[in-house]
């Protein structure tokens, strides 16, 4: 029987403009398979996301359309579903194999730890056969230690429906922070090899899909394009993207555009593509036309989108995958409280420098009160955080074994070298925040900068004010509605008369402001410095005229560097210590939390 349509809600949202071609789109989820528990505009689960598409491709193939469905990589580290068992991701992966994706990539975050891309090769490129795409990645094979692709480097396939021909590559930026256990090529090396130059030579195709976990406006997609476009002037070129965590869509030509959809799970995004070519039809006399939305994860969205409602919109499938993750969760005691945060401490919505602020917390509280290592006596430290290694806001309430994993994921442990003379150190922090200069002065234009910092933002200048709220940049999401809980609509979703509008992402891009599903109001958004420093003991002024110069160790190659500039005659790599036996800054957060913030009786 066919359902029966939901009762209509009045709310503020934007419809799919579906064409002969669709396309769902993640990236950058992190993990978060789950949804966002505090948060009902993101609420949606990897459960729901796999009904939601189950709905959409009933819909689309009922009008004798296709759909494909993309994931661009990061799917690992930043959360506690994938961070918090042993090994890493047993669970994350099980869980993730059950949605059927057509094209799919890695991150940089599935190469950073040697275990992570190993489990790659061994586990989700088998489930995900035939579909998972590594145009420029290789890994030495754990079992022969012979250098291999991770992936196929590309396919063609014809889509089922109209009989659409696809080449599908799948890249990743030019990134070198990986573990060396894998080779990543540049993209513009890659692009001149010859399996790639005689992929693109192929005539009989109707559109080049490019999957990537690179920025939608990057160097490495324009490459890429311009490699297309030396061949085929006009055929039609889909690219996604992810990496920086906005929502952004690039226009490379009229016939060339780059979707890239968010992070955490916050983020379904939704192409189309009209009056493409067929293998029954190659030639077509107009040209085609590319749309965009980017849509909240939330059901309220889901049952707009495919007419549906909470009876009928659920999938046997999805519900299974819900149950999933709610077992896993359990098992892995992700809702352990560890004490109650007593107000949200913000990433970027505040000044990096105002009470309200993660990275003033940070700063001022736990490292100088909980990072000390003993057999230091009373020499002074200063400790350097990078700002991309905090992952998320403190909500106010109740701080659990997931918080601690959302905010801190990664097993970064911290290091010191002795004595170093605080004006040095200070010039160091200078350099580090400045590193976008040291960047441009290197031969390639790698976003090298994006592997310090707070993803998404750019450090050029200096410069931490409060940046225009209306940009694609941005990160902006609706404020906490306390006591939510999962699988909730948006609180404006309830009311049928005329619905308030939320904050959240409100996004520009090249394509204008109309590309959010929902219409939102604007979230203020600062930018943070690359790195933060906070002094131990806290009190500046008593510090001496050297120090140990703290720091986590992900940021040791950029201060073999910064160190150079700041004419600091110290050798990070061989004169650094392990400091505090090697703990790491998530079981720091956890025990600073347990000691200080108690929950109410
Ligand atoms: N061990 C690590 C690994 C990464 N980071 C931070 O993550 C950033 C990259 O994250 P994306 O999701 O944008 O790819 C990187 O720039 C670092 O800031 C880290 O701190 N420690
Ligand atoms: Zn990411
Ligand atoms: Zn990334």
């Amino acid at each position: 029987a066919q359902p029966s349509a939901p009762a209509p809600i009045s709310a503020p949202l934007r419809d799919l403009e579906y064409g002969q071609l669709n396309f769902l789109h993640t990236t950058d989820t992190h993990g978060w398979l789950a949804g966002h528990l505090h948060e009902p505009s993101y609420s949606a689960d990897w459960g729901d996301y796999i009904s939601f598409s189950l709905r959409i491709r009933e819909k689309v193939e009922a009008k004798g359309q296709d759909l494909l469905v993309i994931d661009t990589g990061d799917r690992v580290e930043g959360n506690g579903l994938y961070d918090s068992s042993i090994p890493k991701g047993i669970y994350l992966s099980e869980i993730l194999r059950h949605q059927h994706i057509d094209i799919l990539t890695s991150g940089n975050h599935e190469l950073y730890q040697q275990n992570t891309s190993k489990n790659e090769l061994l586990t989700t490129v088998p489930n995900f056969r035939g579909h998972y795409l590594s145009s420029n990645i290789d890994i030495y094979h754990p079992k022969t230690n012979e250098l291999v692709p991770l992936a196929p480097r590309y396919k063609k396939f014809t889509t089922q429906l109209q009989g659409i021909r696809i080449v599908a590559f799948g890249f990743l930026f030019n990134f070198n922070g990986n573990y060396n256990n894998t080779v990543v090529q540049p993209v513009e090396k890659t692009i001149q090899e010859s399996w790639f130059q005689e992929a693109i030579q192929d005539k009989e195709v109707d559109l080049f899909l490019v999957a990537g976990h690179v920025p939608a406006h990057s160097p490495e997609y324009r490459a890429i394009f311009k490699a297309i476009r030396k061949v085929h002037w006009a055929t039609p070129i889909q690219f996604f993207g992810g990496h920086q965590h906005i929502r952004d869509y690039a226009q490379y030509d009229s016939r060339a555009f780059a979707l890239a959809s968010g992070r955490f799970m916050e983020t379904i995004g939704f192409a189309s593509i009209d009056g493409l070519s067929t293998s029954s039809q190659p030639s077509v006399a107009s040209s085609p036309v590319f749309k965009r939305r980017y849509i909240d994860n939330n059901l309220f969205s889901f049952y707009h989108h495919t007419g549906l409602d909470q009876d009928t919109f659920p999938t046997e499938k999805g519900r299974e995958v819900t149950q999933m993750i709610t077992d896993a969760r359990s098992a892995l005691s992700l809702d352990t409280v560890f004490g109650c945060a007593p107000r949200n401490l913000w990433m970027t919505r505040v000044p990096y420098n105002d009470p309200d602020s993660i990275y003033n917390w940070l700063a001022t509280e736990v490292l100088p009160q909980a990072l000390k290592d003993e057999s230091r006596g009373d020499s002074p430290a200063v400790a350097i955080l990078n700002s991309g290694g905090i992952r998320f806001d403190i909500f106010k309430g109740e701080f659990t074994r997931d918080s601690a994993f959302i905010i801190s994921p990664f097993p970064n442990k911290f290091r010191y070298v002795k004595d170093v003379p605080y004006d040095k150190v200070q010039l160091i922090m200078t350099v580090l925040n400045q590193q976008a200069k040291i960047v441009s002065t290197s031969e390639d234009e790698n976003p090298y900068i994006h592997e310090l910092g707070t993803p998404g933002q750019s450090h050029a200048d200096g410069d931490y004010e409060e940046e225009e709220t209306n940009k694609a940049t941005e990160e902006t999401r609706p404020l906490i509605i306390d006591g939510a809980g999962s699988h909730q609509a948006p609180l404006w979703a309830k009311r049928s008369d005329n619905p308030d509008i939320f904050p959240g992402y409100t996004t520009k891009d090249d394509a204008g402001t109309d590309g959010d599903d929902t219409i939102h109001s604007p979230v203020k958004n600062y930018m943070v410095p690359n790195c933060i420093q906070g002094h131990i003991p806290g009190n500046k002024t008593a510090l001496s005229e050297t120090v140990d110069l703290v720091y986590i160790e992900f940021l040791e190659p950029f201060l073999v560097l910064a160190g150079k500039f700041a004419q600091l005659d110290v050798d990070f790599i061989n004169e650094s210590e392990e400091y505090m036996s090697g703990v790491q800054l998530t079981d720091l957060i956890t025990t600073w939390v347990g000691d200080n913030w108690k929950c109410d009786e």
